[in-house]
């Protein structure tokens, strides 16, 4: 597409160059390229930069054209706009090909639970036949091909979600999943696209206050993503639930209209009954966790939603092999080492609680938590710890650019109120290694806070890591491999 066609509709006159993309980050223009100055965001521990200043950086890498909102001259085509993030969506739709007109959108959204559901209902889908995408935390699916996840973004910026939605449709698949975070709509990554479907599986309101300030703030960015959906998939147990039921909806959950009767935990996983307004059958999903049913019900009711059969969806929860850093056994014998994303005291108390059934020993605990994040969060994980674990080892988790010290101590202190016993082990491989040898038989040890993360963030570095690799390096190291499932097979 050239820059004259990109930016008739705005009302702009410009070359006929082509347009090679679209960049709100200086640093990743090239030549050929629109840059979009965005300026940043206050949150309270850290000075927002402004992307106009970096209009200049821009030029130099070889960009062909500047979107803004501030009034400036610039030697190359300039549109000036009240909003930049918008605009930046809208460019991006545009310069793919407006890619949501060939693809059914099924937005999934919520505190917690939405990467499971989100691979789940993909899943669904892709088992139901018609080929699939997932945009999600835990990496992307085009069809069957997994790849990485796009940085450390559960949503990515507009570019990178519309060139993703583009080779999707490319690809010949009928559907997308994503997965949308409330910053991704607040800041309007996915503004312009049309969900068919939109799921809110879950609300909790002390989740994320540093970003949006107020729980009603936060509940009003994710209610976008169902609000403009064709159809609003909402867990029954939602608040404010009559101001989301204004527009065509499915209820799941207790209350629901899909919803799951005589839930039993089995050794391998949830066994249930789903009723549906399409019919009831029995369900069995391979998947460890209570809490697990009601990303069940909201996968199932998207996907009933979306024209599946309710057998089709009764095979594919079957059929499921669980999500990667999610409750993930890394090996069951002689003690259990499991890998959890738990990383709010929340998720961390239903994690705990779930492997404590199953424990005959001890429950041993690796967690931190992370910097440049609601502080308040370091004190329920520091609580949970001590009342759900026998001990906890208090280690680093993207502390960022803050103190780890003043990390840990927070952690240290909430745990000293409730009498917990603990260790601080700054460095997260020896945090790993020494739970891992203080571990007996019939003992869990459960690696909470990175599940699948590809990264830890130092300071500004990005380092790389794998959770499950430093544990393996661990148990073979110790002398305990070859009793487990063994790389690559983790899953209850
Ligand atoms: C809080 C938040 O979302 N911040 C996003 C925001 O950063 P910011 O406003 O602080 O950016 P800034 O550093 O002040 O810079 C301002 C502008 O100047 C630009 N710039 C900056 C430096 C430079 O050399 N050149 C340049 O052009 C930046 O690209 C940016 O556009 O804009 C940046 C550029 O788009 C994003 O990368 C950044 O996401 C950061 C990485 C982030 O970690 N976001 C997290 C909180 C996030 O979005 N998380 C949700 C999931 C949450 C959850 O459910 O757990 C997600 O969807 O991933």
């Amino acid at each position: 597409m050239t820059l004259a066609e990109l930016f008739a509709p705005f009302g702009l006159k410009a070359p006929p160059l082509e347009v090679r993309g679209i960049a709100l980050d200086s640093r990743r223009v090239e030549e050929g390229f629109v840059f979009v100055a965005v300026p940043g965001i206050p949150l309270p521990h850290r000075k927002p930069l402004d992307g106009h200043d970096f209009i200049p950086e821009a030029l130099k890498r070889g960009a062909i054209a500047v979107v803004g909102e501030r009034a400036l001259a610039l030697p190359v085509p300039y549109l000036r706009v009240r909003d930049a993030r918008e605009a930046l969506a809208h460019l991006s739709r545009r310069l793919h090909g407006e890619p949501d007109r060939r693809l059914a959108l099924l937005g999934v959204t919520g505190s917690k639970g939405k990467s499971t559901t989100a691979s789940l209902l993909h899943h669904l889908l892709q088992a139901g036949g018609g080929g699939a995408a997932l945009l999600s935390t835990l990496g992307l699916r085009l069809g069957e091909e997994a790849r990485p996840p796009l940085g450390h973004f559960t949503t990515p910026e507009a570019p990178e979600v519309y060139a993703f939605l583009r080779e999707a449709a490319d690809r010949g698949l009928k559907a997308g999943v994503l997965e949308v975070s409330s910053h991704a709509l607040a800041l309007k990554r996915v503004e312009g696209l049309t969900f068919r479907i939109g799921v809110f599986v879950s609300f909790y309101p002390d989740d994320h206050l540093d970003f949006h300030g107020t729980p009603e703030a936060y509940f009003g960015a994710k209610a976008l993503l169902v609000e403009r959906a064709e159809l609003a998939v909402l867990n029954a147990a939602l608040p404010h639930l009559e101001r989301l039921r204004a527009r065509p909806h499915l209820l799941f959950g207790p209350g629901g209209e899909v919803w799951g009767e005589g839930l039993r935990e089995e050794a391998g996983g949830l066994r249930f009954t789903l009723h549906t307004p399409w019919g009831s059958g029995e369900a069995f999903l391979p998947m460890l966790g209570a809490y697990n049913l009601e990303n069940a019900l909201a996968a199932s009711a998207a996907a009933l939603a979306h024209g599946l059969p309710l057998e089709g969806v009764l095979e594919g929860l079957a059929t499921f092999r669980g999500v990667p850093g999610r409750m993930e056994v890394v090996q069951k014998e002689p003690f259990r080492v499991v890998i959890d994303f738990a990383h709010t005291g929340k998720s961390l108390e239903a994690a705990l609680k779930t492997l404590r059934a199953t424990t005959r020993g001890r429950l041993l605990l690796v967690v931190g938590a992370a910097g440049e994040r609601d502080p308040r969060r370091r004190e329920d994980i520091g609580r949970v710890a001590a009342r759900l674990a026998d001990k906890a080892f208090f280690t680093e988790e993207d502390h960022r650019t803050e103190d780890l010290g003043g990390i840990l101590q927070a952690l240290a202190q909430a745990a000293e109120r409730e009498g917990g016993t603990y260790e601080l082990v700054p460095d997260r491989k020896e945090a790993i290694f020494r739970a891992l040898a203080e571990a007996q038989e019939g003992d869990t040890v459960l690696l909470a806070g990175k599940g699948h993360e590809h990264t830890l963030e130092r300071g500004t570095l990005a380092l790389p890591w794998d959770e499950k690799a430093v544990a393996l390096e661990a148990l073979r190291a110790l002398g305990h491999l070859g009793q487990g499932p063994g790389p690559g097979k983790g899953g209850l």
